[in-house]
């Protein structure tokens, strides 16, 4: 079912932004080389908008990303009104999409709350999953391009993109895109990639750092829990999965008992 799960572990939660940083600068350098262009799907988060900090710094990236041939999209966003400070296109342009010269026209924003959606997350994520299909090519069974790189940060619940534990949009086998609502991290109402869009990409990075992230890292990496359980354990790419982790979400469980 899935490429080769690998787990790396960094030392603290900046060597793992710095070292993927120049990790994803070069692997996605690698794609443009090979076929003209690139693509990355972006996640919300402190360790998401971390490693873009760090891309904006990377000396790999300054040297062989071409940033006018990148396709940037977005695995998830806070269903909230264009600008709003918690939006994770917000927190991307922040962090590093401003400061490159990106082509407008291959950046893939999610809808905001209050674009011609007016507020309708179904409606949102129907388009989303639109423009997704228009850049998968011409044959109507392939409904999401196959990423080069989609990233991912891991909830302390093991939720990943907007799909939390136990929620309905985990089960969802056709859409590509949802509208997520009751979401258990604010703001409650998101838009996600769903499991088989995710599956799509080629590779699958995780993200985690951080001692509160310990026993969701070691419960996805235990032996397949479902995803209902551990969302974050379904996600996987078509050729790799990686763990990108720093040594405090590495650790495990913490000791319990005497
Ligand atoms: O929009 C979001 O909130 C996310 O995309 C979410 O899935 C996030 O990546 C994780 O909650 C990890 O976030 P941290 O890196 O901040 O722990």
């Amino acid at each position: 079912m899935t490429g080769a799960r690998e787990v790396v572990v960094h030392t603290g939660k900046d060597e793992l932004a710095r070292s993927t940083a120049a990790r994803l600068a070069g692997r996605l350098a690698d794609a443009q080389a090979a076929r003209g262009t690139a693509s990355v799907v972006l996640t919300g988060g402190r360790n998401g908008n971390g490693l873009l900090a760090a891309l904006a710094d990377s000396p790999e990236a300054r040297a062989r990303l071409d940033w006018s041939r990148l396709d940037v999209w977005w695995g998830d966003e806070r269903f909230l009104p264009e600008g709003h400070p918690d939006r994770n296109h917000t927190q991307a342009r922040e962090a590093l999409l401003d400061a490159v010269p990106l082509d407008p026209a291959r950046v893939h924003v999610m809808p905001p709350s209050d674009s011609r959606y007016a507020g309708d997350a179904e409606a949102a994520a129907e388009a989303y999953a639109t423009e997704l299909a228009a850049a998968a090519g011409a044959d109507p069974t392939v409904r999401v391009p196959a990423f080069d790189v989609l990233l991912l940060g891991v909830g302390p619940d093991t939720h990943v993109a907007s799909l939390f534990p136990e929620h309905p949009a985990l089960r969802e086998t056709e859409r590509t895109v949802v509208g997520v609502h009751g979401a258990p991290k604010p703001p409650p109402t998101r838009l996600s990639l769903t499991l088989p869009a995710i599956r799509a990409a080629e590779e699958v990075w995780l993200l985690a750092a951080g001692a509160d992230k310990a026993d969701a890292v070691a419960l996805a990496l235990a032996a397949d829990p479902g995803p209902l359980q551990a969302p974050a354990a379904a996600a996987y790419g078509r050729s790799r999965t990686l763990w990108l982790l720093d040594q405090a979400a590495a650790a495990g469980p913490p000791a319990t008992g005497a």
